[in-house]
C-alpha cells in the first residue's frame, strides 16, 4: 500500500523518514481553519481536512497533521510577521503551554484520528532575547512563533510528553502506521 505525508512540512518528513524507507510526500492545499471551538478538535479538523484533501485525488494510506500551540486555552498559530512573533514569545515567557498535534490516518477509506499533548516551559525571556530570537528568522514558518529543535531550544526551561510531538509528528502516528502493518525500517 502506498504510504503518503500529506504535508509541506520538512521536519515531519525527516521524523516519518527515520521510520520508513518508502513514502511520498503531497502537501495538501486547504486553508487552516476549522468550526471546532476545542483546540485538541481544531486540530483535528484541520488534519482531517488536510488528509482527506489529499486522499480524494491520489487514494493510497494517507497521514495529515496539524500542530498547534495552546495558551491559556487560545490557540498560537504561525505568526504573519516579525511583530507578532514578538508578541507570541512575550506571551509564551515565563509560562506553560501545550502543544497539539492531530492527526489524521486514511487507510482503506477508514478514518483513523487523534492527538497528542506535550507541555512546554518557557524561561522568563528578556526583550533583547526575543529580538534576538525573531531577527534568527526561525519563528516564521512555526507555531507559537518558536522550534525547540533549532535556536529555540534556548527558551524552553522544560518538556513534559513526546519531544517529536512538539516538532509536529508524535510518535503515535508511528506506532498507528506500525499497527496498520506497515513495516519499520532498520
Ligand atoms: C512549536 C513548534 C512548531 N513547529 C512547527 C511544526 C509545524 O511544521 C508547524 C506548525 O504548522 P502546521 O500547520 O502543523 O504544519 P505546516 O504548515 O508546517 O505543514 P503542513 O500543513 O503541510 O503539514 O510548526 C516546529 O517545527 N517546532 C516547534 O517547536
Amino acid at each position: 500500500m502506498r504510504l503518503i505525508l500529506a504535508s509541506q512540512s520538512p521536519r515531519r518528513r525527516e521524523i516519518l523518514a527515520k521510520f520508513f524507507d518508502a513514502f511520498d510526500v503531497i502537501p495538501s492545499n486547504v486553508s487552516e481553519d476549522s468550526k471546532a471551538l476545542d483546540p485538541a478538535e481544531h486540530a483535528v479538523e484541520v488534519a482531517k481536512k488536510k488528509a482527506r484533501d489529499v486522499y480524494s485525488r491520489y487514494g493510497g494510506t494517507v497521514i495529515g497533521a496539524d500542530t498547534i500551540v495552546v495558551l491559556d486555552n487560545k490557540i498560537l498559530g504561525k505568526p504573519e510577521n516579525k511583530e507578532e512573533a514578538k508578541e507570541m514569545l512575550r506571551a509564551l515567557s515565563g509560562r506553560i503551554h501545550k502543544v497539539i498535534t492531530g492527526y489524521c490516518i486514511i487507510h482503506e477509506g477508514r478514518e483513523i484520528t487523534g492527538h497528542v499533548v506535550t507541555e512546554v516551559k518557557f524561561r522568563e525571556l528578556s526583550e533583547e532575547e526575543i529580538k534576538w530570537y525573531v531577527s534568527t528568522g526561525e519563528p516564521l514558518d512555526k507555531a507559537g512563533a518558536y522550534g525547540i529543535q533549532g535556536k529555540g531550544g534556548i527558551l524552553v526551561e522544560w518538556i513534559k510528553g513526546d519531544y517529536y510531538n512538539v516538532v509536529g509528528f508524535p510518535m503515535k502516528i508511528i506506532l498507528e502506521l506500525k499497527n496498520l502493518g506497515f513495516k519499520l525500517s532498520t
